[in-house]
């Protein structure tokens, strides 16, 4: 039941947190007040009466791609970055219920007495009921990252728009980390994105997006009260769509 007069111009959406920014000021790990923020900023979605779907990344702990560069077989790595996004579930699942927010954990990869195995029509029922559904362990294979694990998921459990919660405050002509001339796009068609091989979001998960019709919605994530407004129809980031 809506708590305020806000109404959200979506009735389900599909939210992608990176793990990197879960480290706040720190160069690993999660720092708890990143995560109570974010829990409390999901509250306010769940408040107006938006359904809510999680990913979040596991950059903040491991990722395939690096540790394979350490030396470990790539596969292993992959295998240790999908556990660390159950451990951000796990994290984030906690910040959630200490607000009150009823939160479940379902993992790609088999985890019994630790979270759900996850299944589509149960996860539809519990966003149904209003549970906040953290889908962890991306999409349980190797070579994928978690925004290709977020774009599906948002497909599977027909959500209205994949909002990535990023460091930048949208998707540009370059990285604006690195190139101070970048320019801000607010809005782009898949075509754009994927000729132009911006790295904001993997090449796979747009491709999943176009091939879907599914709107993306890039946005920064330490801006806040930005997730609440570009849910009420406010001019956030960048909108990835067929344009
Ligand atoms: N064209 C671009 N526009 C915007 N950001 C870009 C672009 N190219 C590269 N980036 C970089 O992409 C980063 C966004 O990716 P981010 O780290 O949030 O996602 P991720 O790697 O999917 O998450 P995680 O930390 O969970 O692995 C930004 O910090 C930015 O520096
Ligand atoms: O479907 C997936 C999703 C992720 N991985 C591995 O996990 C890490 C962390 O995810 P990020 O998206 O980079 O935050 C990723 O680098 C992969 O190593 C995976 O194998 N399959």
């Amino acid at each position: 039941m809506p708590v305020n007069d806000k109404s959200s111009q979506y009735k389900r959406i599909l939210l992608k947190l990176s793990g990197e920014a879960l480290m706040g000021e720190q160069n690993f790990g999660i720092d708890p007040a990143v995560l109570n923020r974010m829990a409390l900023e999901i509250g306010q979605l769940v408040g107006i009466g938006v359904q809510v779907g999680l990913v979040i990344g596991g950059g903040n702990l491991f990722r395939g791609a690096a540790l394979s560069q350490a030396g470990l077989d790539r596969v292993t790595g992959d295998h240790m970055g999908m556990l660390a996004t159950v451990m951000n579930g796990l994290a984030m699942r906690d910040a959630l219920e200490r607000a009150n927010i009823r939160t479940r954990v379902m993992s790609a990869i088999p985890m019994s007495g630790v979270v759900e195995h996850y299944d589509r029509r149960t996860a539809i029922r519990y966003l149904t009921s209003g549970d906040v559904v953290i889908f962890s362990a991306g999409t349980g294979n190797p070579f994928f990252t978690t925004d290709s694990a977020a774009c599906l998921r948002g497909i599977e459990v027909d959500c209205d728009v994949v909002i990535k919660a990023t460091k930048v405050d949208g998707v540009y002509d370059k990285d604006p980390v690195k190139y101070a001339d970048a320019v801000k796009y607010d809005q782009l068609s898949y075509d754009s994105a994927l000729e132009q091989k911006l790295e904001v979001m993997d090449l796979t998960a747009i491709c999943l997006v176009r091939d879907h019709d599914m709107p993306v919605r890039v946005f920064d994530m330490n801006k806040p009260g930005a997730l609440l407004n570009l849910v009420v129809g406010g001019d956030e980031g960048t909108l990835i769509d067929r344009g």
